[in-house]
């Protein structure tokens, strides 16, 4: 299979976009033994939301892909496209030369990399390990010890975008660690997305996703109470997303979540029980450095209860419903 990568080492960006390229993975590729593709077996644990189309993206690329999660009917539409399966995250590190890890939230990242089976009992000098999940920079700095006390290495790599970036191949890569291994899969990371950053020591990418995260989730608090202050006072919310649309505060999110929010409805792209965690994160990120974030903090009370409403698992614009839900109970 004929690889396409074309980097610009100094952007350290792709330098394409449009049509799916295809990336060589086959250790006894030419082009790949040429420096332009990525050589080995690719290992992907975690098939939610975001892993399951960065993984079926990998495939698609003509990657050479195993496949573990937890519920493992989530596993099936990945072997329908070619990928293999192992039955614990230590299988798929042993069986792979680097493995991606997309999970819920610190708990479950750690587990699987340093838990019984996970994916540090299958790793060895030479073998990498990528952590792509959103958690704090504590448990990416406990789960880079695990991991390299094995001899193997370890990347940190949160990503920007949600759901329809991680299909579009146009997430951006927020990376810390090995620099070598940051190199080494660079083909891969452009697979699944549009930008990579590599932010020097692990903990960086953690932070800094922590504090895009944070912005985000106040930034949709702020949008939420713009809507229903509108409706209130007998404007069109729907005319105040496009005002809001043409001027300095625009922003794709208020454009893409908006119209829906005003009908009520919250198709899940990223949860809200993943907001309020990335909240509830970079509230502890401040705490540790006594930097005060009161507008995180009171927009992490509304998630909190949101999800005490129920809705966990709705998409973040849901957080709208939370302030529906203090009217009706200042009204009783
Ligand atoms: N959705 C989004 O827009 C974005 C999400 N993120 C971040 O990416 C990560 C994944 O998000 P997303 O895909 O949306 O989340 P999902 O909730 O859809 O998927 C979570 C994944 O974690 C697994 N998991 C949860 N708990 C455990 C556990 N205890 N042991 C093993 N596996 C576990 C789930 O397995 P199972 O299928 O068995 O439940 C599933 O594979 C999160 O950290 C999130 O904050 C980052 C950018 C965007
Ligand atoms: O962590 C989720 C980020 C969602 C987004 O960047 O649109």
């Amino acid at each position: 299979m004929a690889a396409a990568f074309l980097l610009c080492p100094r952007l350290a960006l792709p330098l394409r976009r449009g049509s799916r390229l295809l990336v060589s993975c086959s250790a006894s590729s030419s082009d790949a033994a040429a420096g332009v593709g990525f050589q080995g077996r690719v290992g992907f644990l975690g098939l939610g939301i975001m892993g399951a189309p960065m993984a079926s993206n990998l495939i698609t690329a003509g990657c050479d892909v195993t496949v573990w999660n937890r519920t493992k009917s989530k596993c099936d539409p990945l072997l329908s496209l070619g990928a293999k399966f192992e039955s614990s995250p230590a299988g798929v590190a042993s069986s792979c030369d680097v493995t991606f890890a997309m999970l819920a939230d610190p708990e479950s990242a750690a587990e699987v990399a340093c838990g019984t089976n996970g994916a540090a009992e299958g790793m060895a000098p030479g073998k990498g390990y990528v952590d792509v999940s959103t958690v704090d920079d504590v448990t990416s700095k406990f789960i880079s010890r695990h991991i390299t006390s094995t001899g193997a290495s370890f990347l940190e790599a949160p990503v920007s975008g949600s759901k329809k970036p991680a299909e579009d191949g146009l997430l951006i890569f927020l990376t810390a660690g090995d620099e070598s291994l940051y190199k080494r899969v660079a083909p891969l990371l452009d697979v699944m997305g549009k930008s990579r950053f590599y932010l020097g020591d692990v903990g960086n990418g953690a932070t800094m996703k922590l504090v895009v995260n944070m912005v985000m989730g106040t930034m949709m608090v702020s949008f939420a109470e713009g809507l229903l202050l509108s409706e209130k006072v007998g404007l069109d919310p729907n005319t105040v997303i496009e005002v809001i649309s043409q001027g300095a505060i625009s922003a794709p999110m208020f454009s893409l979540k908006g119209p829906s929010m005003v009908k009520a409805a919250y198709p899940t792209a990223f949860p809200l029980k993943h907001q309020q965690k990335d909240l509830r994160l970079a509230l502890a990120l401040g705490e540790m450095v006594s930097q005060p974030i009161p507008t995180a903090a009171a927009a992490n009370e509304l998630y909190k209860v949101a999800k005490s409403l129920g809705l966990a698992d709705q998409d973040f614009s849901a957080v709208i419903e939370a302030l529906k839900a203090k009217v009706q109970n200042s009204q009783q």
